[in-house]
């Protein structure tokens, strides 16, 4: 079996979505009309000519517009539904999915319509599709802690089907210390906690997101690898990192995807795991990114094992689901 048969059909788990990151054009074309909302493209064509980006702000610049056509719980709950539909075929078996409320409240979008229509989503499904799935809020880092704080205390109703919170959006000059205090909260209430670090932001913004967020996983954790005393903290306490090959293409992270990290954080010993981040403006969801990378480094079947187990190893599901999971990679790779 080549290679990349073999990726295609390996059970693997997705922990680094941004739900409004998998809005396809075509779909932002259909609930542009549904809703009677402008955008300014004529074509899904120009839709996807224009994801052309330099860095993060260029990307999210385009990528916020893109969310103002969801407007309805339906609107959430068809997008949502569309990325499952997505991830199934790519095998996924699990996914934890960020949102970003403020994105949506700040235009008038009640949190409600936002957080049941994902939910809804999510819960169809499971059902249909056999694809588990759990909810992480994001906090917007470009705005202050006190719209953190506010957007936590509209999810109150909601925390029994929220598993987290991260922190998304633009990173330099948006260091995690921004948001200790509102990440105590979070833990405190019982939530897990993931930030975004390290994708254009120094090392020193992943210390502070160790140290200060005390977070359950890292996001990208690229530029970690330029501080040796750093990765060796973070291979020696176990951390996952949720690292997007295409997306650190698209947003420059990486010239080129033969220099991506990936085989360096695997030979340091770093618990790494391979995400699509935003797939509809990066190019592919999660198999693109594994089956890309694959041929630009030279990956080997064995370490696409372990980069399967990781991914289940690394999610915020029981240890019995974990194992569940585990086995099903171990049975597939036997095969
Ligand atoms: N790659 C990324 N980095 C930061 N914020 C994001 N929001 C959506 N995708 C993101
Ligand atoms: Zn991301």
């Amino acid at each position: 079996m080549s290679l990349d048969a073999f990726i295609n059909s390996l059970p693997k788990a997705e922990l680094h979505l941004h739900i409004e990151g998998s809005l396809e054009p075509e779909l932002m074309f259909e609930l542009a009309r549904r809703n009677k909302v402008e955008i300014p493209f004529d074509s899904v064509e120009a839709v996807r000519a224009a994801y052309d980006f330099s860095n993060l702000q260029d990307f999210l610049d385009i990528y916020y517009a893109g969310a103002n056509v969801l407007q309805t719980e339906q609107d959430f709950h068809d997008l949502a539904y569309a990325y499952f539909q997505r991830a199934a075929a790519d095998r996924v078996r699990h996914a934890e999915i960020f949102f970003d409320p403020q994105t949506h409240t700040d235009r008038g979008i009640p949190f409600q319509v936002v957080a049941d229509g994902l939910l809804s989503g999510m819960k169809a499904a499971e059902a249909d599709l056999d694809v588990s799935s759990q909810l992480i809020l994001c906090f917007l880092r470009h705005l202050d802690e006190d719209a953190a704080f506010a957007t936590l205390r509209k999810a109150e109703p909601w925390l029994d089907r929220i598993r987290g919170v991260g922190l998304d959006s633009s990173e330099v000059g948006h260091p995690p210390s921004k948001f200790k205090s509102v990440f105590a909260a979070a833990g405190s209430m019982g939530l897990k906690r993931v930030a975004h670090a390290g994708e254009e932001g120094p090392p020193e913004y992943v210390w502070e997101a160790l140290d200060l967020l005390k977070i359950d996983r890292m996001d990208h954790g690229n530029r970690s690898m330029e501080d040796p005393k750093l990765v060796e903290r973070l291979a020696k306490e176990g951390m996952t990192l949720t690292v997007c090959p295409l997306s650190n293409h698209k947003l420059c992270v990486v010239d080129d995807l033969k220099d991506h990290p990936v085989p360096e954080m695997l030979r340091q010993g770093l618990h790494v795991t391979l995400n699509s981040d935003d797939p509809a403006y990066f190019g592919g969801y999660v198999n693109e990114n594994w089956r890309q990378l694959t041929a630009a480094v030279g990956l080997t079947r064995e370490q696409l094992i372990g980069l399967a187990k990781n991914s289940f190893e690394g999610s915020f599901l029981t240890s019995a689901e974990k194992a569940a999971y585990i086995d099903e990679v171990e049975a597939y790779a036997a095969l």
